[in-house]
């Protein structure tokens, strides 16, 4: 600007000269944060937390926002427009935050797909507060973005897939969508000691990172849930996940191509995560043998019939190769070295049939068996499902629930009103039938066999 006024060889000593004086004047520092880095096409983490920072700390005082729906598409999440400012306080220190975006004047071509523009956030303070601001509000200000973006996070349930090729290249995939499982150790059928038990295992358990370390020992745990098909298994899967707010990984290993692959899948998982293997006794043989002896009749039916045989040998082709001793391998070895904070779950309806190696302590780090319902269980679904602590019935069914083998499934079933008309007492009316009907059942069975 003084440029104008001064012959052309005085201008350089001008300019410096004027911003010498510039900064005398204005005692302010400025930092500037780019959302994207020049030398990386990566989005700068510093970028995401300041805005996550913004996004709660200046929504009393900008008058102007951008709004984003957040990941779990319930809510909206406001931040700063561009050319906006707000100001903030750290330990009675004032400061200036502002948004705002260079629009470079030649057009380029961007094959990544972000536009050209290029949005930073500013900075502005007294230069007398430098190393307050520099040293700790501005990891104040990171700790606490990435605390709200965690916060914020949407937890997802991951599925394996069978791998495919491409290109020559294996694509190994976790597939994944939104984990919206209503499920709570609330809402959960089980008894309210064995239920405290369970959420202070996993609770302490979240919170011993420094416990582990000090131990030295991986911070990861493994549960097996065992008990009959609808007593609660997957449930309570649900309801940890909803309890740590941890990612999960359903793992099918059936779809798992050999112990490589499966290596490659753990590596392949976030740490605060819960990985499961439902039905272990069916997704492995755990005898070691991976194909059973097919009986000669099915065989030999196979034998006159081409098409039969040749379906037959693709699936035995396309079967598994994972092995008991690479899911060990990968629970002892790999999995302790890398990735921590995560608890693996295996589930099973015949506790009995797994191999002892795979059960052994140190593997397992917890049993919870998920049995038949209890009256405490149905206690807690009758107050789910009916809004009901006490009821005349109540005796009736417990009597019933200890004479006969009933699931919570089961329970839940009958507890659900069929149609509008039907009120808590035709419900629990419904349940007394239905076990009945169970238990008479049982006995005619135990006749029959009597009688062979
Ligand atoms: N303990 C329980 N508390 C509350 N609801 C339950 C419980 N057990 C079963 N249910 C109800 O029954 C349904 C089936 O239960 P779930 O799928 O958890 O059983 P599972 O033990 O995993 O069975 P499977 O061995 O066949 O996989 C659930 O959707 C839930 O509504
Ligand atoms: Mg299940």
């Amino acid at each position: 600007m003084f440029k104008q006024y001064f012959p052309y060889e005085l201008q350089g000593l001008v300019e410096k000269y004027a911003h010498k004086l510039v900064s005398f004047v204005y005692p302010f520092i400025e930092i500037t944060f780019h959302e994207y880095p020049e030398d990386g096409f990566e989005r700068s983490k510093a970028y995401a937390a300041i805005k996550q920072y913004l996004s709660t700390n200046s929504a009393t005082r900008a008058k102007r926002f951008k709004a984003d729906m957040a990941r779990d598409s319930r809510s909206l999440i406001l931040s700063m427009d561009d050319y906006e400012e707000v100001t903030d306080k750290y330990k009675g220190i004032k400061l200036w935050w502002a948004s705002s975006k260079t629009i470079p004047q030649t057009q380029v071509f961007s094959i990544y797909g972000r536009g050209e523009e290029k949005r930073y956030y500013k900075l502005t303070f007294h230069r007398r507060h430098r190393e307050t601001i520099t040293k700790n509000y501005l990891n104040h200000v990171l700790n606490e973005g990435k605390a709200i973006e965690a916060r914020r996070r949407q937890r997802n349930l991951y599925t394996n897939h069978r791998s495919e090729e491409w290109e020559g290249y294996q694509r190994i995939m976790w597939t994944h969508v939104g984990f919206d499982h209503p499920a709570t150790f609330d809402t959960l059928a089980m008894e309210p000691n064995k239920k405290k038990e369970i959420t202070n295992d996993l609770i302490t358990f979240s919170k011993a990172k420094d416990y582990y370390k000090k131990i030295g020992k991986a911070w990861k745990r493994g549960y097996l849930l065992y008990g009959p098909p609808g007593t609660g298994k997957s449930t309570m899967i649900a309801a940890m996940a909803n309890l740590l707010e941890y990612d999960v990984y359903d793992l099918e290993l059936t779809a798992v191509k050999d112990n490589t692959e499966l290596r490659k899948l753990l590596i392949d998982t976030s740490s605060k995560s819960i990985i499961v293997i439902e039905d272990i006794d069916c997704s492995l043989d755990l005898t070691g043998q991976r194909k059973k002896e097919k009986d000669t009749n099915e065989k030999k039916n196979e034998e006159k019939d081409p098409i039969k045989k040749k379906v037959a040998d693709d699936c035995e082709e396309s079967s598994s190769k994972v092995t008991l001793s690479g899911l060990l391998g990968f629970i002892d070895g790999l999995w302790s070295a890398c990735g921590s904070e995560r608890i693996i779950v295996f589930t099973t309806n015949y506790v009995e049939k797994l191999d002892p190696a795979l059960i052994r302590r140190g593997r397992m780090d917890k049993y919870i068996e998920l049995p038949y319902c209890s009256f405490e269980a149905f206690k807690v679904l009758a107050r789910n499902y009916l809004d009901l602590d006490s009821h005349d019935l109540f005796a009736k069914i417990s009597g019933l629930l200890e004479e006969t083998k009933t699931t919570p499934a089961d329970v839940a079933e009958n507890l659900m009103p069929k149609s509008a008309e039907e009120d808590a007492d035709a419900c629990l009316e419904n349940l007394i039938k239905a076990i009945e009907a169970a238990k008479e059942e049982v006995r005619l069975k135990a006749e029959e066999h009597e009688g062979l």
